[in-house]
């Protein structure tokens, strides 16, 4: 893959640390995590296998992997005083926000005194945050207070289990287990970053998480799946996506879901969470979301040499499995949570303050007047 000339502002190009994690852009088909190729582990393996690779550097011997699916299964359980957080909080607030708060009350209940208890901490995050964001949805919108201890075996079913109160297919099992490897790992990243400058000053990791959950919500980050959903929604046609994006570049508008901070000429995972888009499209016996998107993908490159990122596709998939578009970001967390909490483990293992400088801008140096005389 063609590297991108990384420069200007945002930090880019800028080496802020090192990683032995993911590799962007570069090697392969352009994403790596522990050196395994993004393409194969989303043929060949269970979102699982990867978080105990993100976890402990190696993918899972059988016995391993039986040991730590049944370890987290017997994570999902909520405490009674989060639940009596989560049926506080409106129905009308965004599920991201409902995770922050969950996962910074949760520092609360079970805190991290110790780095030697990051492990068992990052196995819980990575099992209830599923249940969290679906007690208070179901709660909070079906007036329901569910069980969220399932026994599925993958927390992509987990999740899908709780939201439509039925074991998923094994389609939509699938798709969610890719789902949740693509999204699972991307190098220094905006919510990673943010979760390293805070590992850097010897915090706690549900602190780590807390802060990466805020940047992974805005629409220029982990948002753009729910608003890349906005956008294809009101498409009628293909004919009618290729009109609505024209105006939208005519006013030198953002379409959320395209371009990439690192990525020149395509994003490795839109390959593959595409092909889960039309199969879906197949099932659903309605392909209009994903012949719009596909529109949408032409457009865009013919007028602006700008492609899909990892967020695009995953907008139709996930509306065809039945998910409000609300709760596409909490199925980032509830994936990129690996990658966030990995990285907190290797900031700590060779550890810095993360303070960079900044160019002064301001006024010269000056006398404070008196206030009546401002
Ligand atoms: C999982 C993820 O977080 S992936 C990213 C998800 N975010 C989105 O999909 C939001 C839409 N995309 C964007 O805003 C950007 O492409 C980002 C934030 C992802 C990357 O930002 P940058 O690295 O600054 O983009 P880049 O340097 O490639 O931009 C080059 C030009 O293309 C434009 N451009 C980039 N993306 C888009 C887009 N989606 N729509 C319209 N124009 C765009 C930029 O405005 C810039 O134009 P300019 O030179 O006239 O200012
Ligand atoms: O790497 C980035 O800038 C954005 C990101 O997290 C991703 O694409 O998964």
């Amino acid at each position: 893959m063609a590297e991108k000339a990384l420069t200007g502002a945002g930090l880019r190009g800028q080496v802020a640390g090192q990683t032995a994690l993911c590799t962007v852009g570069k090697t392969g088909s352009g994403l790596t995590y522990y050196g395994y190729d993004i393409k194969e582990l989303a043929e060949k393996v269970s979102f699982e296998e990867v978080a105990y690779l993100l976890a402990y550097g190696e993918l899972p011997k059988e016995s391993q992997l039986t040991e730590y699916r049944t370890r987290l299964k017997s994570m999902r359980g909520l405490p009674q005083p989060l639940k009596d957080v989560l049926e506080r909080i409106p129905a009308e607030a965004h599920p991201m926000d409902v995770l922050r708060t969950g996962c910074s009350f949760l520092g609360n209940l079970e805190t991290e005194s110790d780095f030697s208890e990051a492990d068992r901490n990052i196995e819980r995050m990575l099992a209830v945050f599923p249940s969290i964001i679906m007690y208070w949805y179901r709660y909070s919108h079906d007036g329901v207070r569910i069980e969220t201890e399932t026994n599925d075996d993958s927390i992509g079913a987990h999740f899908l289990h709780m939201l439509h109160d039925k074991a998923p297919s094994e389609l939509h099992a699938a798709v969610m287990n890719t789902s949740l490897i693509l999204y699972a790992e991307h190098e220094f990243n905006a919510s990673t970053f943010t979760a390293r400058v805070c590992a850097s000053t010897l915090s706690d990791i549900h602190s780590c998480v807390t802060g990466a959950i805020g940047s992974l919500r805005g629409p220029l980050h982990g948002g753009a799946n729910e608003a890349a959903m906005d956008l294809i929604e009101n498409m009628e046609s293909p004919e009618d996506a290729e009109q609505t994006l024209m105006g939208m570049l005519e006013r030198k508008e953002k379409i959320m879901g395209f371009g990439h901070a690192i990525y020149r000429e395509f994003d490795p995972r839109n390959d593959i969470i595409k092909a889960w888009s039309k199969k879906l499209a197949d099932e659903f016996g309605d392909s209009r979301l994903y012949d719009v998107s596909v529109r949408c993908e032409d457009v865009m490159w013919r007028e602006k040499k700008l492609f899909p990122n990892a967020d695009f596709f995953h907008a139709s998939a996930y509306h065809y499995m039945g998910i409000p578009t609300k709760l596409f970001t909490p199925i980032f967390v509830m994936s990129r949570v690996t990658g966030w909490t990995a990285h907190v483990k290797e900031q700590r293992a060779n550890n810095r303050i993360i303070r960079p400088s900044a160019d002064y801008t301001g006024p010269e140096a000056r006398p404070v007047p008196a206030l009546s005389e401002r």
